[in-house]
């Protein structure tokens, strides 16, 4: 686990944050620019230091002001990645992923090297690499220091939107492959969507909110990041069955299912997955010979008109979906908070 709790003076305002993030998976910090992201992980990597508080990582004591207790950087056991490589031009990969390594086993050195796609780049130099591919070395290189945490500071914001996929497939394997938590500073809503678990919300040093994704997505202080005008729920459910011969998973939503496609053929327990309230329709009765797959049954709960619809939120055993609805529509069901109505969902797109 590590505990956060800090105050340090940023220019116009002061970072404050009371926090304990675990120490497992990835947990994202995420905010506008210049609402004190980067701040806050410079001051758990020793880059900097706070004013007042303290920082311990797995009960370690990484700085404590009223002890005057400040571990140097090094001696922190973290690995940190920041947005560009920082590569040293003169080593090759390999020497640049040995440099610095520490209680690394060969078979473990393999096993990173091929996890982040870079066996073969093993003798080249960093002139002659991708941004994407240099940023991998980057990463490898703060695994092999064996650290407690990696810090990871925007890695894909240098990069063009493909190598941007590339990478991000990489992080995602990375995060559910290796045991150590990442503290991962984004403001892009498809990292959060594809790698976090758990969402620092920052907003001019302060943390406005700090929960599951699934969690900080609802809320009302999230409401500005989503889409102008659309609502969208985003749920991790538990893997039900795969369809004998459709390439179509079902996912457990309470006791009822809802049906995706099966991305790949490894069996995984969870799946993300995102709902658009534009994909979402509403019926009183329960729809027949209808080519929708996915149709639910619940409560509406909330009812906002909008200008030019009704967005609807509805409860499903618990889970929130959300439809959007012509007014017309809306007038001629008559429909009402506390009415029970059935979902039909055109589109789901998996997350992950
Ligand atoms: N050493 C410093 N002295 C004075 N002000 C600072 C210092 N470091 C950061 N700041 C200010 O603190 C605020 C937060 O900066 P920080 O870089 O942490 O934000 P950020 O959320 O990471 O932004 P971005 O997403 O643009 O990287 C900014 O207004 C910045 O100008």
């Amino acid at each position: 686990m590590l505990e956060i709790k800090i105050k340090k003076k940023l220019g116009h305002f002061d970072l404050i944050a009371d926090l304990q993030i675990p120490a497992q998976g990835v947990t994202a910090i995420f905010g506008l620019s210049g609402s004190g992201k980067s701040s806050l992980i410079n001051l758990v990597s020793g880059l900097s230091d706070p004013d007042e508080g303290h920082i311990r990582l797995n009960n370690r004591v990484l700085v404590d002001c009223s002890k005057k207790i400040n571990i140097s950087a090094n001696h922190r056991h973290i690995g940190y990645v920041f947005q560009d490589a920082r590569l040293f031009p003169h080593y090759s990969v390999k020497g640049n992923l040995t440099y610095g390594m520490r209680n690394v086993a060969k078979n473990e050195f393999d096993y990173i090297v091929e996890l982040l796609g870079i066996t073969h780049l093993l003798s080249r130099y960093p002139t002659t690499l991708s941004g994407g591919e240099k940023q991998r070395v980057a990463i490898g290189r703060a695994l092999l220091t064996d650290p407690e945490i990696l810090l990871m500071d925007e890695p894909l914001s240098s990069l063009d939107i493909p190598r941007k996929r590339e990478l991000l497939d990489y992080l995602d394997r990375l995060s559910q492959e290796i045991n150590i938590p990442i503290l991962y500073v984004t403001h892009s809503l498809d990292e959060l969507l594809r790698l976090a678990e758990n969402v620092i919300l920052l907003e001019d040093g302060k943390v406005k909110a700090y929960d599951k994704l699934e969690h900080i997505w609802q809320s009302e202080v999230f409401s500005v990041w989503k889409a102008e005008n659309e609502q969208s729920a985003v749920m991790n459910l538990p893997v039900q069955l795969h369809h004998p011969i459709y390439k179509m998973t079902a996912l457990a939503i309470g006791s009822q299912s809802l049906w995706v496609s099966r991305l790949s053929e490894n069996l995984v327990d969870n799946m993300r997955i995102c709902i658009y309230s534009s994909d979402v329709s509403i019926s009183l009765l329960i729809p027949e010979k209808t080519s929708i797959r996915n149709i639910l049954y619940g409560k509406i709960t909330a009812l906002f008109s909008l200008e030019t619809k009704i967005e609807l939120k509805v409860e499903v055993e618990g889970y929130v979906i959300w439809a959007s609805i012509s007014q017309w529509s809306c007038d001629e069901l008559k429909l009402a908070i506390g009415q029970n109505v059935y979902l039909q969902i055109k589109a789901i797109s998996v997350v992950k």
